[in-house]
């Protein structure tokens, strides 16, 4: 293989003076975050940047408090009034560094004189890693991201580890990304350990998706491109809810700059994609007809509304429902088509999230409750036509969207996640009445979380069938959406289908 495809596939790094990129780099902000660091005046000698202050209160946030930096990085923006270019700038560090954290580590420990990662202290390793991103993953000036990494290290930790922070960053700069990549490729043997460095991905999660790929159908070969893609930031794009708003009427809405280069999903009919902006802004979001949604997660809803079901229905069940984008999706279809939908989910505050999410469906043709799911379908056995299982799950298939996800899931984390997919699998077969579909869905394509649970639910059991949900997605969205596999189950894949990785399987109840 060539070293190009053993490192996987990068974007062609355009050269400007100096042999720094000028390209954002793989895990970089693209066009829509900025990666120069804005001009800002009036900053006296030694003081350190609010905007990088920003960022590094937030890695410390999700370092120390198991934070999101997604919910914590905007509140801080907004409190303290960083807005526009800077806010920005302030999301690509937070961002990149979390994301490419794995590739920033394997590069820094070739630049600490030998000290192990390990035996830097936490808070400023974290800094490191800032540094290493603006080095190496945006276009920050090589002069500008070691001074204002180094001013922040003496500020937050000691005089000392600033130093040290300075000859680190210095050794990291000595080479542009390009140089240092070859260089991990050619020092790192092993495969796995090889792309885990290079596309900054957890060495379990390398060989999950690599056997997930393989079960799929796929060849291996495409590790690097899948991994790849799981560092580029998604696209934003929204769902309209049908009957509540269509995809035109909410491009109305998008500011005149951004709509002209609104498009439509790939794939599902109610999907478009924005370049940018700020969608809870608008009206339709605010009023949840149109929402913020995957396309695979819009994807999959749709199928399970699509599959064949004998005999007239009346109510669907979603059973873990929060925080409700299935929800309202699912919901405004059944209100189209007269039944009602009873959204589940165990946890208060998730539920109060879907009540939001479904709040512009008629009132009579949603029901959102709180309560245990694995229990549901022994109480109310039978009683449903279809029933969406979204399972909790690692979350392994939103790694675009969740950049620290990756480094807090652990290989640990799946036995009681697969206990608990298992059960609430089994109570949404009790749920469903005969003749009804089951839909299995995690956003994780571990294989564990998903063709095992289904293959142990219908392990012995003879009156449930499976469909092929190929079929189901085709129907549902009226194209030829490639790279299915083999079926009779889905798996959607960021480097195919630029969705997450979403798994659907689904299921029939004849008895
Ligand atoms: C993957 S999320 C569902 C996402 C949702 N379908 C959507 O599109 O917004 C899984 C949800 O299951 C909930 N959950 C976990 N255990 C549950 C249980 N025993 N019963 C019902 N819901 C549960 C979690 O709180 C979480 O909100």
């Amino acid at each position: 293989m060539s070293e190009q495809g053993r490192r996987g596939q990068r974007p062609d790094h355009g050269r400007s003076g100096g042999g720094r990129s000028a390209a954002p780099r793989a895990g970089g902000n693209g066009p829509r975050a900025g990666g120069r660091p804005p001009q800002r005046r009036g900053r006296r000698g030694g003081e350190v940047d609010p905007v990088r202050t920003a960022a590094a209160d937030t890695l410390e946030a999700v370092a120390t408090s198991d934070a999101y930096a997604n919910l914590v990085l905007p509140k801080l923006l907004r409190e303290r009034g960083i807005s526009g270019r800077d806010a920005a700038f302030a999301t690509e560090l937070v961002y990149g560094t979390l994301r490419l954290r794995g590739r920033y580590d394997a590069i820094l420990a070739r630049c600490t004189n030998d000290r192990p990662l390990d035996q830097v202290d936490p808070p400023v390793l974290d800094l490191l890693r800032l540094g290493a991103h603006q080095l190496l993953g945006m276009r920050v000036p090589a002069h500008a991201a070691v001074s204002e990494t180094v001013a922040l290290v003496r500020s937050r930790v000691s005089l000392g580890a600033g130093g040290f922070a300075n000859a680190v960053l210095r050794a990291v700069s000595a080479a542009d990304l390009e140089t240092w990549l070859d260089r991990l490729s050619s020092e790192i043997h092993d495969d796995g350990a090889r792309l885990a460095a290079v596309e900054s991905h957890p060495a379990w999660v390398v060989r999950a998706l690599r056997s997930s790929l393989r079960a799929h159908g796929r060849p291996a070969t495409e590790l690097p491109e899948l991994l790849h893609a799981d560092n580029e930031p998604p696209a934003v794009t929204l769902v309209a809810r049908p009957g509540l708003v269509s995809p035109e009427e909410v491009v109305a809405q998008v500011d005149r700059s951004l709509a002209e280069d609104a498009t439509p999903g790939r794939w599902a009919p109610t999907a478009l994609r924005l370049p940018g902006g700020d969608p809870a802004a608008l009206p339709a979001v605010r009023e949840a007809r149109a929402g913020v949604q995957d396309e695979g997660s819009q994807l999959v809803a749709l199928a399970l509304a699509a599959a064949p079901v004998e005999g007239q229905e009346a109510r669907w069940l979603d059973l873990c429902a929060g925080p409700g984008g299935k929800s309202a999706l699912l919901g405004a279809i059944a209100a189209e088509r007269g039944v009602h939908l009873v959204a589940n989910e165990v946890a208060p505050h998730r539920a109060r999230l879907v009540a939001q999410s479904t709040a512009a469906l008629p009132r009579e043709s949603v029901e959102v409750r709180t309560g245990d799911g694995r229990t549901l379908g022994e109480a109310e056995p039978g009683a449903y036509d279809r029933v969406l299982v979204d399972a909790p799950c690692t979350g392994l298939g939103a790694l675009r969207r969740r950049p620290e996800s990756r480094w807090r899931r652990l290989p640990e984390d799946l036995p009681g996640l697969t206990a608990l997919q298992r059960d609430l699998l089994e109570s949404a077969l009790a749920a469903v009445r005969p003749g009804g579909v089951v839909a299995y869905v995690t956003c994780s394509p571990h294989l564990a979380e998903t063709s095992a649970v289904v293959a142990d639910v219908l392990r012995g059991r003879d009156d449930v069938t499976r469909l092929d949900a190929r079929e189901a997605l085709l129907a549902a969205t009226g194209r030829d959406v490639p790279g299915l596999g083999d079926g009779p189950d889905v798996q959607l894949w960021p480097h195919v289908h630029g969705t997450d990785a979403m798994f659907l399987a689904l299921l029939r109840r004849e008895r």
